[in-house]
């Protein structure tokens, strides 16, 4: 089975209520007639803009992550039901920003995964090495640790509902993206793990790249085996940008 493109932009902190209308238009608009699956992750308080603005477009939307609990005192979190209350899609979870600046675990990654799967929502899986990690030829562990900490918890079927985004953290914002060679090895890294448990899955599921993605190179990259898409951050919140690169996914 041929795995439908699919291009997620990770807008973080960025954005704000009377410059996003315009924004999330021009790329709806401008993705329209792509045959690839687009999807914005926006922050909490955009998310009814969002609905209200992508409602009757092409585009999905989502957040960038989710409480692991249901509901209860949990001053500050957001949970899946107010998210799918939103008309979200995707959460992201396990952003490298989150693992490292709000101390993240392995199992806190793996439970907001399955909080996500129960609620219906998509969870994009976010794995990926430091430059100290790939430096000391620990990229493959760090990434298969990673990995194997969240479908451990799932079955075959909740696996198969995950999306996989492999972003080396050396490559997040830093304008240096990996080559389309590293990206493919990684992607082939995380596939063939998941193959192991299930060939179904590992066939179907969907691994984007994500790490300094810009128009150039980005037709490069998917050419590559294995490369689904792609998770985009800066160029996410420049529309021509991000339109090109659903051009280049299509
Ligand atoms: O972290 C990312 C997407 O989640 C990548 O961000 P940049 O595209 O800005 O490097």
């Amino acid at each position: 089975m041929k795995r439908h493109p699919i291009l997620v932009g990770n807008w973080k902190m960025h954005g704000s209520r009377s410059s996003s209308v315009e924004l999330m238009s021009s790329i709806a608009s401008g993705v329209s007639m792509r045959p690839v699956d687009v999807a914005l992750c926006v922050p909490f308080p955009l998310l009814q803009l969002a609905e209200e603005t992508l409602g009757s477009s092409t585009v999905a939307w989502g957040a960038q992550t989710l409480s692991e609990n249901e509901d209860g005192a949990h001053t500050g979190d957001v949970s899946a039901r107010m998210l799918r209350e939103f008309g979200c899609s995707y959460v992201i979870v396990g952003h490298s920003e989150r693992r490292s600046a709000h101390g993240e675990s392995d199992e806190v990654v793996a439970a907001k995964t399955r909080t996500a799967l129960q609620a219906r929502l998509t969870p994009i899986v976010c794995v990926g090495e430091t430059v100290f990690d790939r430096e000391a030829g620990l990229a493959k562990s760090i990434i298969l640790r990673q990995l194997d900490a969240v479908m451990s918890t799932l079955d075959e079927v909740e696996r198969e509902r995950c999306i996989v985004a492999y972003e080396p953290v050396w490559a997040i914002g830093t304008g240096l993206t990996a080559t389309p060679e590293q990206a493919a090895e990684a992607h082939g890294w995380i596939r063939s793990r998941i193959a192991e448990g299930s060939a179904v899955a590992a066939e179907s599921i969907r691994i984007l790249y994500g790490g300094s993605v810009k128009p150039s190179g980005a037709k490069d990259l998917f050419s590559m085996p294995g490369i689904d898409g792609a998770l985009v951050g800066g160029a996410s919140l420049i529309s021509e940008s991000f339109v090109a690169i659903a051009a280049a996914a299509a």
